[in-house]
């Protein structure tokens, strides 16, 4: 963040740029299997993870001349582009196979999540909204304005775009203003109160563009990346009376063969180890490698190099909350390309033509109407739309914890969602909203005639509850609704928060050489969606 202070310019002709137009997936010649990798190997800076923080930061640090390697547990993201199209979001995310971009999860709030399991990590499984971060994230974390704004355009040139009008979106935003989620904000990436269209990580064809794609501006003769290269363990020289410092990575190929890449010596002032696995990956590696909370490290047989036990706790995810609502006529399908924000902390986005609640572990229960033909088309996920909103913060945390030393295993989670009462006050007061614009002028014309409001919610809580709820007819309340019908909207956060793992600079305390970058050292999820805000942070 201080290469402007101090002058250093980054070498704009070792970069390799294209046009910013629908490009064939790039061919990148640093980018390998880890079974070719070398037994033993030596960087400047050796990143983990490959994901929407870590692919800017790699292609950033190798255009400085410094020598890079990237360590990514799973595959490219080039090698099944159709996987990655707009229309097979959802299909990606059900894919629970071994070899799958995403790996599920149920936390232990019964609620089902997903995590990036791929190069460009969420960048590649997501729905693809960009939005830039609200300025206060900037001055907590103490982020230079025009920095930040220099690193968002070097990420937007590459693979943010303006969306096209989808004539959902176009419904939702109307309705949005129509109930009073004002100004109408245009077309901007800036976080402001009211509505406005942002950008999307798919162009025009519907084509996903990724943080991998970000590696375009690496220098080629700097940089490795390693892929199905799943880091076990980071190592560290503990002199007596000194500080313990990273030096080494130990990772295994999909062969299962060891290897170690160590920080160069001779580099040693600029030198670091810079973990970017995400907000669930990044404890998880730490803890998996001495630091953590000591007794619980110990009682899995972890050799403990730092006792910190800050590492894993205040873990959050922002709720997800909303209405289906079928409708009557065929529309082509859309993801979130609009936002309404609102003064009481509500973010408002909208997709149709495809079912989210598959996602919500309820097992899709099916509408019921008294109407057999609207039943019919209700039954047609591609003829339904998901209005949905979420919270700013959340304030309500949770905590990560080791179930076993497996590094592919996923940890046990708890997001605690809702715990603090601000925060569902604030969905009643999201699905009020959510309400009126269903009932809107704007909507009217994509709503069945006789399927009352009451129907949409009954609808919502037989398909898009959690597993958690156990009778549909408790649901009596918004409160209770909220409660019952409450998803992921896959912002994991915290874990390696800033003043209590890692310090302003994201080193992390009390240790030398070793950086967190990523989700997991936020103590809210900034802007609506935060990928536009991690990538700038990599940058
Ligand atoms: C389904 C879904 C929808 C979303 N929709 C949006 C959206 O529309 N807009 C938005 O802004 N945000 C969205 N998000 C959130 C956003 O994508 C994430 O917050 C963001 O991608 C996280 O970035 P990160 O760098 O912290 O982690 P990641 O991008 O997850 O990167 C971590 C990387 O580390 C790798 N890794 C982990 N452990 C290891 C290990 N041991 N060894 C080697 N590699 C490892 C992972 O494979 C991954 O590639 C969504 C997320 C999901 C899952």
């Amino acid at each position: 963040l201080n290469y402007a202070e101090k002058g250093i310019k980054f070498e704009e002709k070792q970069i390799v740029t294209f046009s910013h137009s629908d490009m064939p997936a790039p061919k990148y010649s640093f980018i390998q299997e880890a079974t070719s990798a070398p037994e033993v190997s030596f960087y400047d800076y050796i990143v983990i993870g490959g994901g929407t923080a870590g692919c800017p930061l790699a292609a950033t640090l190798s255009a400085r001349d410094a020598k890079v390697l990237v360590l990514e547990r799973g595959g490219s993201p080039y090698t099944n582009t159709t996987k990655i199209r707009m229309e097979n979001v959802i299909s990606t995310l059900t894919d629970d196979s071994p070899n799958s971009i995403s790996q599920s999860f149920i936390s232990e709030d019964r609620v089902p999540g997903n995590r990036a399991r791929v190069l460009g990590g969420g960048t590649v499984i997501n729905l693809g909204f960009y939005s830039r971060a609200e300025t206060l994230f900037l001055k907590e974390a103490g982020i230079d304005e025009a920095l930040a704004n220099e690193s968002y355009e070097w990420v937007e040139k590459k693979i943010v775009y303006k969306p096209g009008a989808f004539q959902w979106q176009t419904a939702v935003r109307n309705g949005l203003l129509e109930v009073g989620v004002l100004p109408d904000n245009g077309f901007t990436y800036a976080h402001l109160n009211g509505t406005k269209t942002s950008g999307t990580l798919f162009d025009k064809n519907g084509n996903r563009h990724t943080a991998a794609d970000l590696l375009e501006y690496a220098n080629p003769t700097m940089i490795k990346v390693y892929l199905h290269a799943v880091v076990h363990k980071i190592t560290f020289t503990t002199k007596d009376g000194q500080r313990p410092k990273a030096d080494g990575v130990i990772f295994y190929d999909a062969n299962g063969g060891r290897h170690i890449a160590y920080l160069k010596h001779e580099s040693n002032n600029r030198s670091e180890i810079i973990l970017s696995a995400g907000a669930i990956g990044s404890p998880q590696l730490l803890m998996l490698s001495g630091i953590g909370p000591a007794a619980r490290l110990r009682s899995l047989g972890i050799k403990v190099v730092l006792d910190q036990p800050m590492v894993g706790r205040e873990m959050a995810d922002k709720p997800l909350n909303g209405l289906i609502i079928p409708y009557p006529t065929h529309i082509p399908l859309s993801l979130a390309t609009v936002v309404g924000i609102n003064k009481t902390s509500n973010y408002f986005e909208s997709l149709n033509g495809f079912d989210l609640s598959a996602l919500s572990g309820s097992g899709g229960a099916q509408p019921q109407t008294s109407n057999p033909s609207q039943e019919a088309m209700a039954n047609s996920t591609r003829n339904q739309a998901f209005l949905v909103q979420t919270i700013f913060g959340p304030i309500s945390k949770g905590y990560l914890e080791l179930q076993n030393t497996n590094a592919s295993d996923n940890p046990k989670l708890r997001f605690n969602y809702f715990q603090a009462a601000v925060d569902l006050r604030r969905c009643v007061s999201g699905m009020q909203t959510i309400i009126n614009v269903v009932n809107s002028d704007s909507l009217s014309r994509f709503r069945f005639r006789n399927m009352t409001t009451q129907d949409l919610i009954n609808m919502t809580v037989n398909r898009a509850g959690n597993l958690r709820r156990r009778n549909p007819n408790a649901t009596t309340s918004l409160e209770q609704y909220c409660i019952d019908t409450v998803m992921t909207f896959w912002h994991y956060h915290g874990g390696c928060q800033i003043g209590k793992v890692v310090d302003r600079d994201y080193k992390v305390l009390g240790l030398d050489q070793l950086r967190v970058i990523d989700a997991s050292t936020f103590s809210f999820s900034p802007g609506t969606n935060p990928q536009a805000a991690i990538m700038m942070l990599g940058r």
